[in-house]
């Protein structure tokens, strides 16, 4: 499967269809992945052992993709994994897809199922995983064996990037892959990452399902109050303690939102997007906003998950003190965890809690933060951006609407922004309320046949990155971007990396 006297040419397009025995292949690969506990406690708590059976478990039930000369395959931070697919075109700029090994915690209650069976039940496949993220990650890897048991040769070249410790934070795992790359002078046309679905039902009175994909993700900072008094006897209590002053201040915080950012984001753009999918008058309304922004961003409110879309949210998370029935505590901890609008700032935020909370007794320790993740462009000329519309166009075809959105939660890819100024969140997926709240919590699931939808996806997404630009009235002159030239399996060996690589 060598490249020699290969390279430049044209790669036939290859039909995503799978035979009997490969759709009950790629089920039972989903099922004994979710069977694997990869649980991510925090950073310090990894599941190991679970993690390094899960890279000896893809290296069995996808043999050709380790075993083809033009991918290489390298272990980073021990237990992610970065596979570089060699195109055939190295004038054609590299494109990268993210996904992750790690899951979060599963108790056995309130589950149907126990949460790592990877059992299936009415065409579903049950378990911790099946949304978030082993299905885009067995999707990616299943769909990249079946094009090369086609003996397909993708043109483009393209990463695949596995973190071990999203869950945790990606530092150990994206952090040091996004390093390797850096050193490597990798510049990519686009990454893909978990984030966004076709999402069914979230808002009311859209009666048809609509793509939506983050084109940005939410700041966060996890911000510590703490209150320090003189400890004493129960039995002789000052005025106020530190706890009673600690719940005040975060009480105040909680019943003080942030101020509603609508028309500061991608969130405008997408609503007028949508304007016409909606009935009577909503249509209207919708189409008007220069008119009616005031209206909409008070209905949005309305809804907790539209509210986060919004506004810098913020969610009171811990809270630690006392040491005895009858001691007045010395020290109270509480910390909250803001979630950052795209239009405002980590010091923006920071202002604004200090004068909400307005009590000198209160320290504020900031434990971690990052600004919001810059905009990726949605326009004609955006090559990401366009191949998943496109993508998405073919794939669901009764899906009329693609539009821009903001990831309220955190993903790995936020380690790559060196890489690229073009970082989309999309899982091809639908999703409605009810299997949004399983991610993270209970009888987590996917339709058999909405995993076999993401494995075509990935096959025919792979595909349109390597059509010839020039074809298609739909497609810009992407051909004009990839400047410079790109060889990505020539490059330094491990041992001059600043990184912990190993190569299989
Ligand atoms: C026009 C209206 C649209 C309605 C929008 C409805 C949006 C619903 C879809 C939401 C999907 C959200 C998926 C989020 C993925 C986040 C993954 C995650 O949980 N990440 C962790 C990462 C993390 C960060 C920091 C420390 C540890 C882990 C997170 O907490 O964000
Ligand atoms: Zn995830
Ligand atoms: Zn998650």
């Amino acid at each position: 499967k060598g490249l020699r006297g290969k390279e430049h040419q044209r790669a036939p397009r290859i039909p995503s269809q799978f035979s009997q025995e490969e759709r009950v292949a790629m089920k039972e690969a989903l099922k004994g992945a979710i069977q694997i506990p990869t649980v991510s406690f925090s950073p310090e708590e990894l599941n190991t052992t679970a993690l390094a059976e899960f890279g000896e478990y893809i290296h069995k039930v996808f043999p050709t993709v380790f075993k083809t000369s033009f991918i290489r395959h390298e272990a980073v931070g021990e237990y992610s994994h970065l596979f570089t697919v060699q195109g055939s075109d190295p004038s054609l700029q590299p494109y990268m897809l993210l996904a992750h090994i790690d899951v979060v915690p599963a108790p056995d209650e309130g589950w149907d199922v126990p949460p790592f069976s990877g059992l299936e039940s009415d065409g579903f496949i049950y378990g911790r995983g099946t949304l978030d993220n082993k299905n885009s990650l067995m999707a990616i890897l299943q769909a990249l064996e079946l094009l090369l048991i086609r003996n397909y040769i993708p043109r483009r070249s393209f990463f695949i990037a596995l973190g071990h410790d999203e869950e945790v934070s990606g530092v150990n795992g994206a952090r040091k892959i996004s390093a390797l790359l850096q050193a490597r002078g990798i510049q990519l046309a686009f990454i893909v990452d978990e984030g966004s679905f076709i999402l069914d039902g979230f808002i009311p009175n859209l009666q048809k399902p609509f793509a939506m994909v983050s084109v940005s993700e939410k700041g966060a900072i996890n911000l510590m109050l703490q209150v320090n008094m003189t400890p004493g006897h129960s039995s002789a209590p000052p005025k106020e303690t530190s706890i009673g002053i600690l719940a005040a201040a975060v009480s105040r915080l909680e019943q003080t939102p942030m101020p509603n950012m609508f028309g500061g984001g991608p969130l405008k753009m997408a609503l007028q997007q949508l304007a016409n999918e909606f009935p009577f008058p909503t249509n209207i309304v919708l189409s008007n906003l220069w008119l009616f922004q005031p209206l909409v961003s008070r209905l949005m409110e309305r809804n907790y998950i539209t509210n986060a879309l919004v506004r810098t949210t913020t969610a009171l998370t811990m809270f630690n003190a006392g040491i005895k029935v009858n001691v007045i505590p010395p020290v109270a901890q509480a910390t909250v965890n803001f979630r950052i609008h795209p239009a405002q700032t980590v010091q923006e935020v920071l202002k604004l809690a200090k004068d909400i909370v307005a009590d000198d007794r209160i320290q504020f320790h900031v434990l971690n933060a990052f600004d919001p993740l810059p905009v990726s462009p949605s326009d004609d000329q955006a090559l990401g951006y366009q191949l998943l519309r496109q993508t998405i166009q073919s794939v669901f075809p009764e899906v009329n609407i693609v539009a821009p959105g903001t990831c309220i939660g955190n993903t790995d890819s936020r380690h790559y922004t060196n890489l690229t100024t073009g970082i989309y969140r999309f899982n091809p997926i639908y999703l409605q309320p009810q299997s949004f709240s399983s991610i993270h919590g209970i009888n987590e699931k996917i339709s058999v046949l909405a995993y076999e939808t993401q494995v075509k996806f990935i096959f025919e997404f792979i595909q349109n990155a390597d059509a010839d630009p020039r074809q298609g009235p739909s497609m810009p002159s992407w051909g004009l971007m990839a400047v410079g030239s790109f060889s990505l399996l020539t490059i330094p060996g491990p041992s001059c990396l600043p990184v912990d690589v190993s190569c299989s």
